[in-house]
């Protein structure tokens, strides 16, 4: 029924009940998109790791069933010149639920728009999520970098990353621009004749769907803080909305009380009897505090663009981009994908570390309930960094390391598992 999608003789689909729990089949599809760049060089090895842990975890009673899909500069060239984001990929990454990413070109200014966010818009994941925790071993800028333990939840679906905006002196900036001054009595443009125009929508709806999902991580994985970071002292109805609309739903759905007179509230985990503190942080000064005291913050719920931002920030904390992993997620489809992007300059070249997208294929072996396989993976990852035979981007800081490819770190994570 596909037409460049080849769909594996053996295995079976992971299906989604009523209440959003997964049946996963001991065989189950798992749709991949290679990606661009160094998606030809990290995506080969994250294959390799994940069979071999699932090999070494079940004893061949479970196996994963890989199937192809395209989207970004490989699509163009097996469907044609301009089909960067075939139909029938967007199908398969609904009909098979769980997929895995790697990363696609986005180009700056002209061109074609992010299909990354495309991606997350057409299949409503509206959850970014991002763990970024600390592995023994790995070089970092900060003293301590053991104390960073976050988990960022970003809104992946609104924002001015959402992608309207009008390009400066076009007929529609033009338009806008009128009907802001002529109809609202907008006087603050500066330069009129020569403004692009973005548009930034943040609903309520949006802000609950994804707080609680926030909300309900802290809950259930004992977690003691969650901070909606924004900037709604000057974006007031967008950020500022974005934090109020946090704090309403953590005390009606949650019954968060404020403490000291508020905004900050707490709860009691049901779980746990612990108690959750939620909190917030205007973004500017949150970059800082994450540098200064990483330990004060646990679970992060902040808008699409803040959490892209502080994505690579808390990753460099860490270590870097190198094994910074992500899922994007709905209530009921999840796609996987590391949270760095094509690195065109090492494309190729079995250089990168692939350590983001193992990461993120353990998140997804995680979500499948697959833990065995997933724990052989951390497992793998402490053991190959600490064997301190590492790619480029760790070796160039790590006092008495080797260098070594990509494709010969996915090898050192499978004999450490
Ligand atoms: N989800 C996605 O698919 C994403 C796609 N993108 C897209 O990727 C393209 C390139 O973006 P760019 O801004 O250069 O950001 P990248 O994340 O691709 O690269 C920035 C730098 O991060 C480091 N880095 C990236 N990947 C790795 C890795 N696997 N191992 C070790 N280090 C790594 C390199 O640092 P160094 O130079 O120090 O070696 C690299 O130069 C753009 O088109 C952008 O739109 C960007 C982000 C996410
Ligand atoms: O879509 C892109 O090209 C960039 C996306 C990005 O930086 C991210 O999701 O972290
Ligand atoms: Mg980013």
């Amino acid at each position: 029924m596909y037409q460049h999608i080849q769909v594996p003789t053996s295995g079976q689909k992971i299906t989604v009940n009523p209440d959003f729990s997964l049946n996963v089949p001991d065989q189950p599809i798992i749709p991949y998109i290679e990606g661009d760049g160094t998606g030809v060089d990290i995506t080969p090895p994250m294959i390799e790791v994940v069979d071999a842990a699932v090999a070494k975890a079940y004893g061949g009673k479970r196996k994963i069933s890989w199937m192809e899909i395209y989207c970004g500069e490989k699509s163009t060239k097996v469907y044609g010149p301009d089909v960067w984001l075939p139909d029938e990929t967007l199908h398969a990454l609904k009909d098979y639920v769980v997929s895995i990413k790697g990363p696609l070109t986005t180009p700056v200014g002209g061109g074609i728009r992010s299909l990354n966010v495309a991606l997350r818009q057409q299949l409503d994941l509206y959850v970014c999520m991002r763990p970024v925790r600390y592995f023994t071993g790995v070089p970092s800028p900060v003293k301590e970098p053991e104390k960073t333990d976050m988990v960022i939840f970003r809104e992946n679906s609104e924002d001015i990353y959402a992608g309207i905006e009008w390009e400066a002196e076009s007929e529609g900036a033009k338009k806008v621009i009128d009907f802001l001054i002529k109809e609202m009595g907008v006087k603050k443009i500066r330069f009129p004749e020569t403004s692009g125009i973005g548009i930034k929508p943040v609903s309520r709806e949006g802000t609950e769907r994804l707080v609680r999902k926030a909300i309900q991580y802290a809950i259930d994985n004992d977690k003691p803080n969650v901070t909606i970071v924004h900037k709604g002292n000057i974006m007031k109805f967008t950020e500022g909305g974005f934090r109020d609309w946090a704090y309403a739903l953590a005390k009606n759905e949650f019954g968060a009380v404020e403490i000291d007179g508020g905004p900050w509230c707490k709860f009691t985990n049901p779980k746990t009897g612990k108690e959750i503190i939620v909190k917030d942080a205007i973004a500017d000064a949150f970059l800082q505090q994450i540098l200064l005291r990483p330990a004060e913050y646990s679970v992060i719920a902040t808008l699409n663009l803040n959490g892209d931002y502080i994505s690579d920030a808390l990753a460099a904390q860490v270590g870097g981009i190198g094994i910074a992993p992500g899922a994007n997620l709905s209530d009921s489809i999840a796609m996987f994908e590391a949270t760095h992007g094509t690195a065109p300059k090492y494309a190729g070249k079995d250089y990168v570390n692939p350590g983001s997208l193992i990461l993120s294929a353990e998140m997804m072996l995680r979500h499948m309930g697959w833990l065995e396989a997933a724990d052989l993976i951390i497992k793998g990852m402490d053991g190959a960094i600490q064997s301190k035979q590492v790619t480029y981007d760790f070796a160039r800081l790590m006092e008495g390391a080797t260098q070594i490819a990509c494709s010969a770190f996915g090898k050192q994570v499978v004999k450490f598992m």
